[in-house]
């Protein structure tokens, strides 16, 4: 029978697997960098957005909160007293400032991502996430409630499935997609955390680029 000292674990010689990553681990990598939530009205952009900044702590800003605040006004407000052109540029101002407040947590308005100039500094200060969702399942979600001036139309599921086709190309430029359907909230936050971290495990999560805000 051979001994083994007290301290041996039998593994002599093995290089140890490197331990993965984990979320504090992401959060280093991140740097200054914010975690950007695209996608569809009613992907969950806001909802599983909060509770992924709880997770991580991170602070947690909704840019459509803040254009809000900023004008003053609710977006319905905003759409209806200067038309959707002044709404999207001051949404390119807010989000361009907001994205100079990482780490953390933004989610964006349904139709911030199409917005090329936003899409340009999202990749320079952030990591994107596409929360993908279907029709039935936004078109389910955006039903119960009016605060969305594109959909106050008689066909609002018609525009959505418009909206859809035009966006889901642009917003498939994120860096990742994760599936928002019909499950608990937590679940795709967990599923969009395990993204970020298997992304960071394949060493392709872009690297920082900014240091200095
Ligand atoms: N995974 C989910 N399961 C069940 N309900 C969800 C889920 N994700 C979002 N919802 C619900 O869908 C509705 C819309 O979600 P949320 O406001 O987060 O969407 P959004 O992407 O921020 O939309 P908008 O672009 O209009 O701001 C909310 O009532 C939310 O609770
Ligand atoms: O999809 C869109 O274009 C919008 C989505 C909302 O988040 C708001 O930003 C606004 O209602 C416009
Ligand atoms: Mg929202």
């Amino acid at each position: 029978m051979t001994h083994q000292s007290d301290l041996s674990n039998g593994l002599e010689g093995q290089a140890l697997e490197p331990a993965e990553p984990n979320a504090e681990d992401l959060i280093k990598v991140l740097g200054n960098r914010s975690i950007v939530l695209v996608g569809i009205m009613g992907s969950g952009k806001s909802t599983v957005g909060r509770r992924l900044a709880q997770r991580l702590g991170l602070p947690f800003v909704d840019a459509d909160t803040e254009i809000e605040k900023a004008a003053n006004m609710t977006i319905s407000e905003i759409f209806a007293s200067h038309g959707e052109a002044y709404f999207r540029s001051g949404e390119e101002r807010v989000i361009a400032r907001l994205l100079q407040q990482g780490p953390q947590i933004l989610a964006t308005g349904g139709g911030a991502y199409m917005s090329e100039a936003t899409r340009e500094a999202i990749q320079k200060d952030g990591v994107s996430v596409w929360l993908k969702a279907d029709l039935d399942t936004v078109m389910a979600r955006v039903r119960k409630r009016s605060n969305r001036p594109l959909l106050q139309n008689p066909d609002p599921e018609g525009t959505l499935r418009a909206l859809l086709a035009v966006r889901d190309p642009v917003y498939a430029q994120a860096d990742l997609c994760v599936y928002s359907r019909d499950v608990p909230h937590e679940v795709v936050m967990e599923e969009i955390l395990r993204a970020l971290i298997s992304r960071l495990a394949a060493g392709d999560l872009p690297a920082a680029t900014q240091t200095d805000n």
